[in-house]
């Protein structure tokens, strides 16, 4: 299997042939590209706790892998069982790195229900770490093909509700593109499938790097001129992606997200949420009991995102969530590899009967 998941011109966060891993240090972008080799689970743990790799999709891909290159060099001397065990706990180690994005626990949960199903039959460990491995490469190109098709959807629907000669001028926020998954995106994903002219984007760093690098036109405003921009007339649709969507369709996403959602409800442009699956948390009847991460003041305070000396404000308080909940009623589709949710009552989704249908 071509378990590296090398394709076209778009940017790599995650580089990774059997046995070899190596992450794109986005802290340090757009001025350096530089990647950092990542050996074991503990490696990826950091990797993933300082944002080296971030992004919903790419860090529940990274874990895995972290721990795929850490087993496939293993000299590893104990039964199948025992290697089962160690596996489950490294995952379990893996999803504490950071709690908000769905897509980190899920993995790790499915990748520990398959470990723990071969072991019962495995005669030796390496069998199991051998499944282990190739469910996890499994994980790295799936997402970049439910990538391509949840940019497929996306396009589809949103020319469907375009009217006569009306061109697309989407706002997006925050990091959802290449850098934020395993390749594609997901808000960035539908953006580069629809390619539109006058994509308007916030969100500086990563996005706006990853538009120009791929030669998509776009315009670059900040967060506190979204409002303004729409009052202006000139975005019909807004699109961004999500750590973790509830069953009622409330959806945790990078800060910013739920007062982009609230002028688009004001100014009566339609808001999108693109997102796999795999990041929707049935579990949660409500955004009410998603954890949502509060990072470090040094991102706040500190020059380079945190890696460099302080230039702020010192012994100022400092408030720093990574996450907000946008409300269901604030969002009016649900895009996935599947299809688009779209509101089956004035204000519902019934996302857990399109999880059905769609199975
Ligand atoms: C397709 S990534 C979705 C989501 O993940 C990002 O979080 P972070 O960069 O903190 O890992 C961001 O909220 C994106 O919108």
């Amino acid at each position: 299997m071509d378990s590296s998941n090398s394709h076209s011109h778009s940017l790599q966060s995650i580089c990774y042939q059997r046995g070899s891993l190596r992450l794109l240090d986005q802290r340090r972008l757009p001025l350096e590209t530089v990647y950092l080799d990542i050996r074991t689970s503990t490696d990826g743990w950091n990797a993933i706790k300082d944002m080296v790799v971030r992004g919903a999709p790419a860090i529940a891909i990274a874990a895995a892998l972290s721990l795929a290159v850490e087993a496939f060099n293993l000299n590893f001397s104990g039964t199948s069982t025992d290697a089962a065990s160690f596996l489950t706990q490294k995952l379990e180690y893996l999803v504490s790195s950071r709690p908000t994005a769905v897509n980190l626990s899920d993995a790790a949960t499915k990748l520990q229900k398959l470990v723990l199903n071969v072991a019962e039959t495995a005669d030796e460990p390496k069998a199991v770490f051998e499944a282990y491995i190739d469910a996890a490469e499994i994980m790295l190109t799936d997402d970049v093909n439910d990538n391509k098709a949840i940019g497929f959807h996306g396009a589809r629907f949103l020319q469907s509700q375009l009217k006569d000669s009306e061109r697309l001028s989407i706002l997006t926020h925050c990091n959802t593109g290449s850098l934020a998954t395993a390749g594609y995106g997901t808000a960035l994903g539908v953006i580069r499938s629809v390619h539109a002219e006058g994509l308007l984007v916030t969100g500086s760093r990563l996005t706006a790097f990853e538009l120009v690098h791929d030669m998509i036109p776009a315009t670059l405003i900040t967060d506190s001129a979204a409002a303004a921009l729409m009052k202006a007339g000139r975005v019909n649709a807004v699109i961004v992606g999500a750590d973790r969507v509830a069953a009622n369709g409330d959806t945790a996403n990078k800060i910013g997200t739920y007062s982009l959602a609230i002028s688009a409800s004001f100014h009566k442009i339609p808001f999108y949420v693109a997102a796999p699956v795999t990041s929707i948390d049935l579990s949660l009847s409500s955004g009410q009991d998603i954890i949502v991460e509060e990072r470090s003041a040094k991102e706040l305070l500190n020059a380079d995102g945190g890696l460099g000396k302080q230039v702020a404000a010192p012994g100022i308080a400092v408030w720093n969530p990574a996450f907000d909940v946008t409300p269901a009623n604030l969002i009016t589709g649900i895009i996935t590899e599947k299809g688009v949710i779209t509101k089956v009552a004035a204000d519902a989704f019934d996302i857990k009967g399109f999880i059905d249908k769609v199975k």
